[in-house]
């Protein structure tokens, strides 16, 4: 008789700490991809975000980190940077018992300040998702600490990457970056589709109708970005007749200076999140 072919290994339970707009995003995207809702539970004060994830995804919420961390090898910490210091100094006491991986998605909060809250020696591993993560369609940029051995470092990855691909990223100060291109990105794309239903409104479109030519050029643009492997200046190439309507609007852009406003806007982002770090000690 054959053996019996290995059993798959169990999949870890996973604390998220913090039941906010990121950790609904990463959980609906992990649920969705066929993560078990008895391996989730959730850590959040608000008793109305604990209802929703608990009735729209099936996870089990409680109303404190203490609770919610019990028999957990991997916790999501997902609370806003100013109280990630008191969110883990409370938990101090269990990590250094249970040594779990910490997963920190907050902005600018470094490695070196999560270990050392959490009581020295912890591993750690910073994560910048994007809320994309609910459709499966986030991006991540991972940085793992000293003390993340190689499996813990594998699962790490392969959990987030339930809710799309991962980066690992060698230079823990490239984090302030992926949270200012891709972790804060999302916004900028809402921000040109409310300006470009906007216009399209002031021309004479109806706002259902401008919502829908905007959101869907948007989706069919982001689509040819990822899909077809061309640069994007030659997707724009191709769009843009000379002397044509596009060149009309490019030309506008260009004259208006987008690229230095975009370069602007993603450095006071990289510089916000260094300020984030800074204001919260070591
Ligand atoms: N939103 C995004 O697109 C992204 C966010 N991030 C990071 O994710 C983190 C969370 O952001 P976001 O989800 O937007 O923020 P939210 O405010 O939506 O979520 C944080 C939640 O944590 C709760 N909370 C506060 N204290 C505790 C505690 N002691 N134990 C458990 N939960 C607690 C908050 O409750 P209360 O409101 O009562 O304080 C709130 O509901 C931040 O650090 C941010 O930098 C990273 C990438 C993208
Ligand atoms: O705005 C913020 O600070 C968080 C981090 C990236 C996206 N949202």
């Amino acid at each position: 008789m054959s053996n019996p072919s290995p059993s798959p290994s169990a999949a870890p339970v996973v604390a998220f700490i913090g039941g906010g707009n990121m950790a609904r995003s990463l959980i609906g995207g992990m649920i969705a991809r066929g993560a078990e809702p008895s391996s989730v539970r959730v850590a959040e004060p608000v008793d109305a975000l604990r209802e929703s994830l608990q009735a729209d995804f099936g996870v089990r919420c409680f109303a404190t980190a203490e609770e919610a961390v019990e028999g957990a090898s991997v916790w999501l910490l997902a609370v806003k940077p100013q109280v990630m210091r008191s969110v883990c100094n409370t938990l101090a006491p269990v990590a250094q018992a249970t040594r779990p991986v910490a997963i920190s998605v907050a902005a600018g909060i470094t490695a070196t300040q999560l270990a050392g809250w959490l009581g020295g020696d912890v591993p750690v591993v910073r994560a910048m998702p994007n809320t994309p993560a609910l459709l499966g369609a986030g991006i991540t940029g991972l940085y793992p600490n000293e003390h993340v051995d190689k499996d813990q470092r594998k699962q790490s990855g392969e959990l987030i990457e339930a809710v799309g691909p991962v980066v690992w990223i060698d230079d823990e100060a490239q984090m302030d970056a992926v949270t200012a291109v891709s972790g804060s990105g999302p916004a900028y794309v809402f921000l040109l589709a409310e300006a470009m239903q906007a216009a399209g409104e002031k021309q004479g479109l109806p706002a259902e109708t401008a919502r829908k030519l905007a959101t869907q050029t948007l989706l069919g643009a982001s689509r040819m970005l990822t899909e077809l492997g061309e640069p994007a200046a030659e997707l724009r190439r191709k769009v843009t007749s000379p002397n044509g309507t596009t060149h009309a609007a490019i030309e506008t852009f260009e004259k208006g200076g987008l690229r230095e406003l975009v370069d602007r806007a993603v450095t006071a982002a990289a510089d916000r999140g260094r300020e984030l770090s800074a204001a919260n000690g070591d």
